[in-house]
This record gives C-alpha cells, structure tokens and sequence, in this order.
C-alpha cells in the first residue's frame, strides 16, 4: 500500500468528505495536513492568527508533562474482547482510523459549541474550533489535536473503557452470534471508533483537558492488551490530543506525502485526479479538464484547477461569490473556497491554490484588496485562458462541448472585465456558427482571422436566432454575394458581448447590420437591371418619408439587397435590440422610433418596390397599406418588434384590398 496518509484523497478513499468533518460554520477550516510543517512554529502561530484568535502559537505540540502517579485500570470484559479482535485485525482497508478519529475530533467541537451556544461557562470561545493532525515520520506517529470538549477523569474512564456505542457493541453481538472464526470479514461492517486505532498503533495516548472551568489535564494510556493508565497531566491544552505509537507494519502512516498539487503533474493519475476532485470540489462526477501546473515566476503558484463533467445548474450562474478554490501556502490551508483567488467568471473551476507568495497570515480584507491577490488571479487567469485555448485548438470535440456548458461564463468575464487587452484575451476562447463552414461547425476569432481575404479589414458577425434565419437573413445577403465570412450568433447576450468587445487584434468587429448602414456603396440606377429609375426612385422614396411620417427616420436606396424588397437599419443594431427587449414596454410607442430613428433601406430593382412606385398613383390606399407593411415586416426581421401583434394591424385590410378584384 502506497503512503497516502497526509493526503487529502485518502480521506476521500475513507469515505470522508468535507461535510463529514462537522466543523462549526464559521470555523475556518482546520484541517492542516502537514506533518513537519506543523512544527514548525510560523506555520502554527498562523493558522491560529489566520482565523484571529488568540490561541497559542504552540497550539498542536504542547509539551504535556505527566505530573501524578500513572494508575492503572482494566477495560471492561467487552472493551477487551473487541480490542484483541482489532489489534489482531487484519482488516485491509486500516485508514478507516482516521476517518473514525476525525469524527470523534469533529463530534466533540459540536458538543463544545452547542454547550457554549446554551450558555454554559467555557475555557476559550467557540471560535477556537481546529483539528490538526499531523504525524512525525521518525517518532512513527500519527497525532490528531482537537480543540472540542475534551475530557475528565471520569470520562476518559467511562467513554474510552467501555464500549457504551451502539456500533462497537453490535460489532460485538454480531461476533458472538457469527461465532470468532473470521472477525475481519464482519469488522468492515461496523465503525469501532476511537478503538480502530488500535488496527495500526501499539500504543495510543489521549491528552485531554475538560473545557469545563478548572479542570485539569489527564494523559490516557494504552497498548490495546486489556489495561490502560491514567495519570493528570500539567500543559494539556484545552480538548483532546489523541497520540498513535504506529505498528512497524504501519509506520508508512507516518509518512509525509506529499499533496497531489505538489506532485509532478505527469505522475498523477486520472483516477487520482477524480478522487481528488470529487474531495475538493465536494463533488460526484468527474473532472473533465484538468489543469495542473507549476510556476515560480511572476508568482511562485502550484496550482490543480478541475473543469467539471457535470453542467453548470442555474444555482451556479446565479452564484455571486462561492468559489470552490481551496488556497495553501506551502501546504497549510490558508482559505476554503477562497473568493477572489480566481476571478468570478472562473467559479466554475474547483481545486487547489498553493503559492510560497502568500502570507500566512492573510486575513479576509487582505484577499478582498491585495496587489498580491490582484497579480496572483490575473497568472491563474492568463493560465487558464491559455489552457481552454490550447484544448480548443487540440481537443475541439471536447472544447465545442465545454463551450456549449460554460460558455456564458466566458462571456460574463469579457463582459466584466475592464481592459481591452484581458476582454480580447478571453475572446479568444469564444466560438460560433459561421457562414463559411457547415452546421455544428463553429470557428473562434482567431480562426476566422487567419481567413480573411486581404481587402477584408473588418470581423462581421450577425446575430440572429437560428442558422435558418441567419442563411436568409437580408443582412447577410450583401456579404454573401461578396463571399465574405461572417459568424452567427444565436444568444441574445453573444450581441452585447461583442459590442463590448468592439475590436479584436485591432480587428474592429461590425455587426452585418451597421455594415449595410455604413456601406458607402450606392445603386448604379443606369445599369441595374428592371430597377427604377433614378427620379423614380427619389419620387417613390419622398412618398415613402411621407408615408411613414413618425416611424421611419430616412429612406435611402441600397446596391446591398437581391432578394429582399427593403430593410430596416438602425445606427446600433445590437444596443437597439437589447433596448427593445429591456426597455421597450415601458416607453410610449411614439416614441420608440425617435429613439430607434429607423432608416429603410429599399432595393430599388425589387419587383414590390417598382410595383409600388406604380401603384401609388393608381391605387393609392392599397400602396399606402403595403408601404407600411413592408415597413413592420423590415422592423421584424431587423429584431425590433417586441409584440408581433403590433405588425398585424394593417394586415387584414391589405389583403382585403388584395382581393377586391378577384
Ligand atoms: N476527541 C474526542 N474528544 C472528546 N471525547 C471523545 C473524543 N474521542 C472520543 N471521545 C469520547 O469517547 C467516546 C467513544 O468514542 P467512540 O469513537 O468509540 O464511539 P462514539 O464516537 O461514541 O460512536 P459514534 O461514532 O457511533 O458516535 C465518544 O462517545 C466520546 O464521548
């Protein structure tokens, strides 16, 4: 069996996870698993002041002295029995002591804080509330400190003497019904709790103090052979300190491990990577990217940052501020779910932080306003940034699906963040439709760079609800016929995103729309064929103005369109459709359009728009109707029309003039 005592996926492997260690809320997580480190005297000093308390810096190694005459007392008959059976044991799966001794650390922290909670007087505060363990590879011990209630005299007697737990006692009922011949297949059924250190230590101390006022310090002995002593002992902190003397056999748990983030990255298995996450990220699928890396400079950072298989759920988009980060220095716990280690839109990512740079006694107003937190998030970003583009690249399938999962937050960090530089940094990992490939296919920025033709200056995107519409769409049309790319976008946010954007690479990036707006192009009425004529067309185009006096701001005629009779363009496309969602139901309709001020864009070589030209001196009413059809149609295409219903108002007395003469 491989060392893996001190680290954090053995206790996964033991079936603990975080929440098994009942640690009160507002307890900082104390689980430091660091053998050496915990001696030395820094590293402790800190993780009491780190939690800003006042407890001594020599918390976890405080020299108990035995001060009395040890006495000597049998366990009771049945204590006996079952700790023959667990010493003997040669039960496979030992480490289960930890998870055992964890718990009972765990249980008496509740305890001290419930009682503290009821009002009962109490040495120190409930915000004392630690475990250490930590082991000492030449001494061969495994040593777990807790600051919960401890114990008396009498309690040590009564609670480590005799078996009062109904675990241990059905182990032993369901012994002496099985008969003896094989304790070791049934061990495994029961916890036997405080006694399964006897599985690994021949001899096991309890340093324990009541938290109760005045009470004294007792040092609890035994080897597990049917005797224990007890004698006081001066210098006994506050809770229990239980000492395993470990087996020969079991001195590897004593070993130092070192933590999977601090391994090098090529010797950690996947498996080893799950177990991991699921132990960080309190989680139960499985990891699906994994960054694991290591740097010394600008930062010292060792970092083993997990993407989830599993979807983001509602909960962790709306999520403002939980982080799933654990951040270490030199492998003492500085911070569970440290916030602001990671930038937000990064929450997704569960792990592990670990950096040499960080004080060890950073306070929570430190991690909120720190330069050194500032750099330490922007190299963790540029990191991951660099990673999920290098998995794009490399690893599309999977890339496309992650896109497809965590996209949105991708978007929220362009969105949030302040420099150009870091906005298009992200921008990189961004992916959409695009009309230069088929369906499914999707192209990123830098893609759809490294394609455009050289008289191309500009990215053009259009945003749109579906590839089918996007095909169709009259604003694509124009650029279509000029065999340029443009990437389609199908969320309502992928427009405002990149109008935040505004440029990549120095790349502007233009929305179809205020292409055709800005397009300097003009129609060339003398050569377009079955087009009107020139002063047909400024006729027809000062009728329209007339017309559609009060919605529509200007008329122009455009080279753009082929198949379409006329469209709709606003100076921002993408801000006006945002408004019209957001904002619309509360402005009067008059005025709507003198905030849009619309342009229609007609195509003068378009059989409605010639026919209108005629009709409207023939049949003026019906031209009338049709002229403002066509005029809601554009603004539905264009995305502007908040209620459809409001584009069917003429509709049915057009085509009841339709049909006048049928
Ligand atoms: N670290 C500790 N601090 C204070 N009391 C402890 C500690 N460890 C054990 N004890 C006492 O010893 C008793 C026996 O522990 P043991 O692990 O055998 O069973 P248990 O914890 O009571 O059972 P269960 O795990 O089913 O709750 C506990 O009930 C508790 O009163």
């Amino acid at each position: 069996m491989a060392a893996r005592v001190l680290n954090l996926a053995c206790l996964s492997r033991v079936g603990l996870r975080s929440q098994h260690i009942r640690l009160p809320r507002r307890t900082l997580a104390a689980l430091t698993f660091t053998p050496k480190t915990l001696q030395n005297e820094r590293a402790l000093g800190v993780s009491g002041l780190y939690r800003g308390l006042h407890t001594s810096p020599r918390w976890a190694q405080e020299a108990a002295k035995t001060s009395g005459d040890p006495q000597s007392y049998e366990f009771q008959a049945e204590t006996r029995m079952l700790l023959d059976i667990v010493a003997k044991s040669l039960y496979s799966e030992k480490e289960v002591f930890i998870r055992e001794l964890i718990s009972n650390a765990s249980d008496a922290i509740e305890k001290a804080r419930y009682l503290a909670l009821q009002g009962t007087q109490m040495d120190s505060s409930e915000a004392d509330m630690k475990i250490h363990i930590t082991t000492d590879k030449y001494d061969k011990t495994f040593t777990i400190q807790d600051s919960g209630l401890g114990m008396t005299k009498e309690e040590l007697i009564e609670n480590l003497g005799t078996i009062a737990r109904s675990g241990s006692k059905m182990f032993i009922k369901e012994l002496q019904e099985a008969g003896t011949t094989d304790p070791q297949s049934i061990i495994g059924q029961f916890g036997v709790g405080f006694y399964s250190a006897f599985m690994v230590a021949e001899k096991v101390e309890v340093y324990s103090r009541s938290r109760l006022p005045n009470s004294v310090g007792f040092c609890w002995a035994s080897d597990g052979c049917g005797k224990y002593t007890i004698e006081e002992c001066e210098g006994v902190e506050p809770g229990t300190k239980i000492v395993c003397h470990l087996k020969i056999a079991d001195r590897e748990y004593a070993d130092e491990q070192t933590p999977l983030w601090l391994m090098d990255p090529k010797e950690v298995s996947p498996e080893q990577h799950d177990e991991f996450y699921r132990f960080v990220g309190s989680a139960y699928d499985k990891p699906r990217f994994v960054l694991h890396y290591r740097t010394d400079a600008p930062i010292d950072l060792r970092c083993v940052l997990y993407v989830p298989e599993g979807k983001p759920g509602l909960f962790d988009l709306n999520r403002e501020k939980d982080s799933s980060v654990s951040l270490y220095c030199r492998r003492v716990l500085i911070m569970n779910k440290a916030e602001n280690v990671l930038p937000k839109w990064l929450r997704f990512m569960k792990g592990v932080v670990d950096s040499e740079d960080i004080p060890l006694n950073l306070s929570r107003e430190l991690l909120q306003d720190s330069a050194l937190i500032r750099k330490l998030r922007t190299v963790i970003q540029n990191r991951v940034i660099r990673f999920l583009f290098d998995k794009s690249r490399k690893d599309t399938e999977n890339y496309n699906k992650f896109f497809t999962d965590y996209g949105i937050f991708i978007k929220e960090g362009i969105l949030s963040a302040q420099e150009q530089l870091e906005k298009e940094e992200m921008a990189k990992l961004l992916m959409y439709d695009s009309s230069a490939k088929p369906v499914g296919e999707k192209v990123t920025l830098p893609e759809y760079i490294s394609r455009m033709q050289d008289d191309q200056k500009d990215i053009y995107y259009l945003a749109t609800p579906s590839r089918e519409l996007a095909e169709s769409s009259p604003y694509f049309e124009a650029l279509k016929k000029k065999n340029v790319e443009v990437l389609f976008c199908y969320e309502p946010y992928d427009e405002v995103v990149l109008m935040q954007l505004r440029e990549f690479t120095d790349r502007k990036i233009i929305s179809v729309e205020k292409q055709m707006r800005q397009s300097k192009e003009s129609v060339d009425f003398d050569t377009s064929e079955g087009s009107l004529r020139r002063s047909e067309a400024n006729e027809l185009m000062d009728w329209l103005k007339t017309v559609l006096a009060g919605r529509c701001w200007s008329v122009k005629a455009t080279p753009s369109l082929e198949s379409h009779p006329c469209v709709v363009t606003v100076e921002e496309m993408g801000a006006a459709r945002h408004f019209v969602r957001t904002q619309f139901s509360q402005i009067p309709e008059e005025s709507r359009y003198s905030l849009l001020q619309p342009q229609l864009e007609i195509n003068p070589s378009h059989p409605i728009i010639t026919k209108l030209n005629d009709l409207r001196t023939s049949n003026p009413r019906l031209a009338e109707l049709i002229a403002k059809q066509l005029f809601s149609n554009a603004m539905v295409v264009a995305g502007l029309v908040e209620d459809p219903r409001t584009v069917l108002t003429t509709m049915n007395e057009l085509l009841q003039l339709a049909l006048e003469k049928h």
